[in-house]
């Protein structure tokens, strides 16, 4: 269980995170979405030990993480960019993790090796963007970590691999009940492997819960008055984003329940139509700066 209780942080006199609280429980897979800059990389660089929580906690089956080495040794980091020794051979660098890590298995990098298929006897300024990620992915994995901390670990990864790479992540919480906290930009991909993301948004937590439920509230509804409500639809409460399109409106809500159907009843609706929405849909509504005064046409 990992738990990030009122977590910010400030880097100068900017406050990256601001209050974060997410619970994450043993054996999930945990989307981290956000734009750039949203302030991702700064939370999963929190939770795997790098930074020290100044303000709230990080805390990993209890315990902080920061310094602790009895809990590090139970989280592999894969970082955005790579993070090893550029003239060290990659059968090296495997040396050096079974050197210092005592979970360390030979066995399991040779396994990985045959999806990943990198040329051990090459230095790792040789290597690929990709190619430096293939390692950092089969170095963390042969660590049989119990929490795998994952910052946009397909960035570079071809098809190929970057598939091979979800279905061994869903493996891993299958077999070995591992943790997964994983961010991306490709948001179709965590939509497949996820059970539960953050939405972060300016370093806030916009939504954090199980997908369902955030596409429970998120809809997108097409809906037809019996008049004109231009001057009216927009003080309703709940609409994230209005487009007209003839005489159909397509309302965005971030709230949608009983009390939202009322009122556009209210309002004289005559039909609502309520179309799904992709967590991608979801994540750039919802993150669009909103004039809730304005109305696409
Ligand atoms: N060491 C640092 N010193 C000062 N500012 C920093 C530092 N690290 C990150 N920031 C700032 O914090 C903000 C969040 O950065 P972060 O890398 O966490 O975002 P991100 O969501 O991972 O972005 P991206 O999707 O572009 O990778 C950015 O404005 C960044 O400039």
């Amino acid at each position: 269980m990992i738990e990030v209780i009122g977590v910010s942080k400030v880097f100068g006199d900017f406050r990256v995170l601001d209050n974060i609280d997410i619970k994450i429980k043993k054996g999930a897979i945990h989307g981290i979405i956000g734009e750039n800059g949203a302030g991702k990389t700064t939370l999963l660089q929190m939770m795997a030990g790098v930074y020290d929580v100044e303000e709230g906690k990080i805390l990993i089956d209890g315990e902080s993480v920061y310094e602790n080495n009895k809990i590090k040794n139970k989280i592999g980091y894969v970082a955005d960019r790579n993070q090893y020794f550029k003239d060290y051979k990659v059968s090296e660098m495997i040396d050096f993790y079974a050197g210092i890590y005592d979970g360390f298995s030979k066995e399991d990098f040779k396994e990985y090796n045959k999806i990943f298929k990198l040329d051990i006897n090459k230095k790792i300024r040789q290597l690929s963007k990709g190619m430096q990620m293939r390692l950092s992915l089969m170095l963390n994995l042969s660590n049989r970590p119990e929490v795998l901390i994952l910052d946009e670990p397909t960035s570079g990864l071809d098809a190929i691999v970057k598939k091979e790479l979800l279905d061994i992540l869903i493996d891993q919480v299958y077999d070995r009940d591992v943790t997964i906290v994983i961010s991306s930009h490709h948001i179709g991909e965590l939509e497949k492997i996820c059970d539960e993301v953050t939405i972060l948004n300016r370093g806030r937590v916009k939504f954090g819960s199980n997908i369902d439920e955030i596409k429970e509230n998120v809809k997108k509804l097409q809906v037809i008055f019996k008049e004109d409500v231009k001057d009216r639809i927009n003080k309703i409460d709940g609409i994230i984003n209005i487009e007209k399109v003839g005489s159909v409106y397509y309302l965005i809500t971030d709230n949608y329940g009983e009390e939202l159907t009322t009122d556009l009843k209210n309002l004289g609706a005559e039909l609502i139509e309520n179309i799904g929405l992709t967590l991608e849909e979801i994540f750039i509504y919802t993150n669009k700066n909103i004039d809730r005064g304005e109305i696409d046409e």
